[in-house]
């Protein structure tokens, strides 16, 4: 269809709902990362309960990936959904190691109400009831938002304090960001084929996903 543009729907929202979006990815927590003026304690907040989500996301990550082994023609997804599973994997070792050189004992922290109504909202994605579309979606969502973030402390002009520039790289670095393109165009031909129904419910997932977000980081700052 040459000469004519098509709607890119991940792109359509990113431009509807950019106030919030830019909510989720230029928080203060963030900021602070960037600027150095972040505090050890809200660092420290963050890392063990971010432990406790990450367990959480890992059965919604099993459910995107059983998803598409039954509802999508494209073998690819299953490639781009097992190298997602591998760096999950890394990622919970790298927090283990993270904790234990801060001296954060992850096995006593407490899952804060904030942390828990997010890991709730997984498992009702995790359903078997939410079709292949929606949970792609929602995962390209939750990975984008970190990537996106950390990406910015690495930015030119960022003072992130050199002992956080680890945690920016795990999340901010091109492979990663790499993935989440991989993520977001798997998310986009599926919205593209998508019933109306489907789609509108998929913005919702996004919207909520932004306000978890932004909640998280506010848990993580302490300001909840
Ligand atoms: C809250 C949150 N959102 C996203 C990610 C990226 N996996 C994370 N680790 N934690």
């Amino acid at each position: 269809m040459e000469g004519i543009e098509r709607t890119v729907m991940t792109d359509t929202w990113l431009k509807k709902h950019r106030q919030i979006y830019l909510g989720a990815t230029r928080h203060p927590f963030i900021l602070g990362i960037r600027d150095s003026s972040v505090d050890i304690s809200s660092f420290k907040r963050w890392l063990g309960q971010d432990y406790i989500f990450v367990r959480a996301f890992v059965p919604f990550v099993a459910s995107v990936l059983l998803k598409a082994s039954k509802e999508s023609y494209e073998s690819a997804d299953i490639d781009v959904l097992l190298g997602g599973l591998a760096a999950l994997n890394d990622e919970i070792a790298w927090f283990k190691n993270e904790a234990s050189k801060l001296g954060v004992a992850l096995e006593s922290v407490v899952p804060h109400p904030i942390n828990l109504n997010y890991c709730r909202f997984l498992e009702s994605i995790t359903s078997p009831d939410v079709d292949y579309t929606r949970a792609i979606t929602a995962f390209w969502a939750i990975e984008t938002v970190y990537q996106q973030s950390f990406a910015h402390c690495l930015e030119e002009g960022s003072k992130t304090p050199d002992d956080l520039k680890q945690t920016c790289l795990r999340w901010g670095n091109d492979d990663f960001g790499q993935y989440c393109r991989a993520l977001k165009s798997i998310a986009d031909r599926q919205l593209a084929k998508a019933s109306d129904d489907v789609v509108a419910k998929a913005e919702v997932n996004f919207l909520s996903i932004l306000e978890h977000e932004v909640q998280f980081w506010n848990m993580s700052r302490g300001t909840v």
